[in-house]
């Protein structure tokens, strides 16, 4: 048995009832925190936690104990939304949004998620797994504990298997949970520009199938958007993910009011994620069910377009999760700890209300807050330990800088 005592911690925080397993709207603003704490972790898993006045004497043999030296404690990041296997970077598209051009305007010349799509086609599954691992392995330093992972960057049925393989291998290879998400509707191939139904019915006759039956995908998704996918031809994807056991995640609102989230909502998504552009009857809409609202605004910062109303969605006591959409050409980053200074800062979150929707609630947006997202007694002891800090808000306001001293997952210093 192995186990890991941390003693010393400035605060404990995140130790919500294990049973709650997401918080909506107001809740959000309560994060519960143990000054002066201890935790155990046995086995990969959160044993006992509690005050040092109250430090255990029973404690397991053979035991690895650490001082926080006053660090805080905070559960790992759940980062909820994540396009990490691709094939080479975009900075070229950097430029051009530098000289002025709008995501539309990139993608209509060529780039924008075909560029990457034309570069996967060619790539070794062998090399996306190197380098989806390596910024894993980034993330993971970072403070990320738990991940969802998109295809989408295939676009044909041997390059969507690929990447869902090349996700597969990533959760074999890694101590952190993974999701995976199949997104063959990320854009039209060049090759359906004008016959989209073609391109549908592949996806349903010859994608979905392989896809369910290898199990290489936990949720569906798609880009529905002007442009992209309409609010119909999203309907029938989902429907038909539905009848192979793909509950939606879908990316919704990011350039207009599309509907996207409407369909999300009747199709009881998971998530519907992105939502920079929202009016009144979006927010009826998540209201009015168990969708999670994923907001991603490093997307928002990179393409320079608005910043989803953070506020308007927790007023209408609505789930708020957030994530880093690491991408190539929209999200060139999967820094949570910079995200959740977005969310103060940019979103308006509290800290509280930042860090819940990047831990417990991002849990939730991949249906894991049963074992991660907080700090309660048979969770996962993925965790990461901070230096000393003056209060809570001192982790976003620091934005940019790295306050984490050390990473634990599953009960291990990594
Ligand atoms: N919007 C759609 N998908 C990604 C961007 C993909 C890309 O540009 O390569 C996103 O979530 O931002
Ligand atoms: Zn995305």
């Amino acid at each position: 048995m192995s186990a890991l005592l941390i003693t010393d911690i400035g605060s404990l925080v995140g130790t919500h009832p294990k049973n709650i397993s997401v918080l909506k709207g107001s809740s959000m603003n309560t994060l519960p925190a143990i000054n002066n704490a201890w935790i155990l972790c046995e086995d990969g898993l959160i044993a006992d936690f509690g005050s040092m006045d109250n430090l255990p004497t029973n404690l397991p043999t053979s035991l690895t104990s650490i001082s926080a030296k006053g660090g805080y404690v905070f559960p790992s990041w759940c980062d909820s939304h994540t396009h990490i296997v691709f094939a080479a970077s975009r900075e070229e598209e950097f430029v051009m949004k530098i000289q002025g051009k709008s995501y539309e305007e990139i993608a209509a010349a060529g780039g924008g998620i075909l560029n990457s799509a034309r570069k996967l086609q060619n790539e070794t599954e062998d090399h996306l797994f190197e380098s989806a691992s390596m910024r894993l392995k980034d993330m993971i330093k970072q403070g990320t504990g738990a991940v969802e992972i998109k295809s989408g960057y295939g676009l044909t049925l041997d390059s969507e298997l690929k990447m869902l393989r090349v996700i597969r291998r990533l959760k074999e290879a890694f101590k952190i949970p993974i999701k995976a998400s199949f997104l063959a509707a990320h854009t039209y191939p060049e090759d359906y520009k004008n016959d989209h139904n073609s391109y549908i019915k592949l996806i349903i006759d010859k994608m979905l199938p392989k896809i369910a039956d290898e199990g290489l995908a936990d949720y569906i998704d798609v880009f529905c958007e002007k442009g992209f996918f309409s609010v119909d031809e999203t309907e029938k994807l989902l429907e038909v993910g539905a009848k192979y056991g793909l509950p939606p995640k879908i990316h919704a609102n990011q350039l207009s009011i599309s509907g996207a989230v409407q369909v999300g909502v009747k199709h009881h998504a998971i998530s519907v994620d992105h939502l920079e552009v929202t009016d009144e009857d979006v927010v009826r809409s998540i209201s009015s069910s168990n969708t999670i609202a994923t907001l991603l605004p490093s997307c928002s910062l990179y393409l320079g377009i608005p910043f989803a109303n953070a506020r308007g969605l927790i007023n209408a006591d609505i789930p708020v999760a957030l994530a880093s959409d690491f991408n190539p050409g929209s999200t060139p980053s999967g820094n949570m700890n910079f995200v959740v200074s977005l969310g103060c800062i940019k979103l308006k979150m509290l800290p509280e209300e930042a860090i819940n929707a990047a831990t417990l609630n991002g849990a939730a947006a991949m249906q894991l807050s049963e074992t991660v997202g907080s700090i309660a007694v048979g969770k996962r002891a993925n965790l990461f330990i901070t230096r000393p800090m003056s209060s809570l808000a001192y982790l976003p306001y620091s934005f940019g800088q790295s306050q984490i001293e050390k990473v634990v997952l599953n009960g291990e210093i990594c």
